[in-house]
């Protein structure tokens, strides 16, 4: 038997690809297909000898399809119609088009691929576009399992849960035994990082970092350890944080199975000075900035604006890391702007750079950039792709 043939659609910058060649499998990327040409260059740099389609999926005929021979589809279609800060607009956004094209197209293919996996936002679950996929994919004889991950159930210190899908058609053998269920871990799995960044400590200790609910404190409970600081309701101790807040990254931060950040982390050099915040921001933004250290075992998720907008975009490193948050937030609203600045500066705030991002989201070194995309867009490339590590493609062969 040859390579699986595979199909990638909305490809991106590869993240599938990459998945798919980091599981090992015997398979060829048959064509990838994207519109942005942006990610498209990128995509050129580090596959180029895959056929890339830089046109609509809506574009692609029936007869180019069956021509292509597939065995395997692989595909994240734009997630704004899920998100839950998005308009939730769904199956009516123009977005999801060419989604429904692909589940009209797919039961007229002269032969089904054997093997689909989609990737989408936490939303994708309780959408209509899911429960049309899941239609079809009955009718055509497939049998799937759904997943909600983040690369924290890998040990990876970065939350950006995700859903995905796996279906394989019935004569194929399924290892799945959960149908209608949404898992939320590998069933059968340790935990997981590349060779590269594995940390050899307390990695056997949890084999999925989701945090029970009862471990956050309850700000009613007062079951907070005996500070009393949480019988106040959602009242902010510093840096508008509450209680409840802190104590869920003091777990986060706790979790032995999860990595250090500093595995992923770049050299220091002269180059670094271009991602400190600038004053302006650091004044306007410090309350809203998820702060990290080296040493945490935590960051938010990186989206597209990251850098661009500071709030809910993706955690700052504090490079600074004797100098205590709490010691710099303290009273600092009494301050003028002149000694609000130099407290703040102490911390020695940075972005992530690009290349951080991209090891946080499993790429690997050799995962590489063409020298004419700008940092903005590289943030943006990354944040619309994905963690290579968590697909299933990945895990599941
Ligand atoms: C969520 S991103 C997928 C990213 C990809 N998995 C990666 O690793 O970079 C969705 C991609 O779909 C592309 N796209 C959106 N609508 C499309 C369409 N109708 N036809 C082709 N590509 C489309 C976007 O340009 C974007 O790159």
């Amino acid at each position: 038997m040859g390579p699986v043939r595979v199909l990638e659609l909305y490809s991106g910058i590869g993240g599938m690809h990459q998945a798919l060649t980091e599981s090992c499998i015997s398979a060829e990327v048959v064509a990838a297909v994207d519109v942005n040409t942006v990610a498209n260059e990128v995509y050129k740099h580090n596959f180029p000898s895959t056929p890339l389609w830089a046109k609509t999926i809506e574009g692609i005929t029936l007869t180019e399809l069956n021509r292509l021979s597939f065995d395997m589809i692989l595909m994240s279609p734009p997630c704004q119609p899920f998100t839950r800060i998005g308009l939730q607009g769904d199956v009516s956004d123009p977005r999801t088009n060419s989604f429904l094209y692909i589940l009209d197209i797919l039961p007229r293919l002269q032969r089904l691929p054997k093997y689909i996996l989609l990737e989408n936002v936490k939303g994708f679950e309780t959408s209509s576009a899911r429960d049309k996929l899941v239609e079809t994919l009955k009718k055509c004889g497939f049998k799937y399992q759904e997943f909600l991950l983040s690369p924290t159930c890998l040990g990876i210190p970065n939350s950006r849960l995700r859903y995905f899908l796996i279906a394989k058609l019935q004569s194929e053998l399924f290892s799945f035994q959960t149908p209608g269920q949404i898992l939320e871990n590998f069933p059968d799995q340790e935990p997981k990082a590349s060779v590269k960044h594995r940390v050899a400590a307390g990695l056997e200790k949890e084999s999925c970092f989701m945090p029970p609910k009862e471990e956050y404190i309850d700000p009613n409970s007062g079951s907070d350890g005996g500070s009393g600081q949480c019988s106040q309701k959602e009242a902010f101790v510093f840096k508008l944080e509450t209680a409840k807040e802190m104590e869920k990254k003091w777990n986060q931060d706790s979790n032995l199975s999860i990595q250090m950040l500093k595995d992923f982390l770049e050299e220091d050099g002269e180059e670094m000075s271009q991602y400190f915040l600038p004053p302006k921001a650091l004044l306007r933004y410090a309350f809203l900035l998820d702060i990290v250290t080296p040493s945490c075992r935590r960051s938010t998720c990186f989206t597209k604006g990251y850098s661009h907008y500071v709030e809910g975009t993706g955690s700052v490193l504090q490079t600074a890391e004797d100098v205590q948050l709490q010691s710099v937030f303290k009273s600092i609203e009494m301050l003028s702007e002149e000694e609000k600045l130099m407290k703040l500066s102490t911390l020695k705030l940075r972005y992530f750079t690009p290349r951080e991002v991209a090891n946080l989201h499993g790429f690997p070194p050799e995962f590489g950039f063409p020298d004419k995309i700008t940092m903005k867009q590289r943030y943006r490339l990354l944040g619309n792709s994905l963690n290579v590590l968590i697909t299933p493609a990945h895990n599941h062969g």
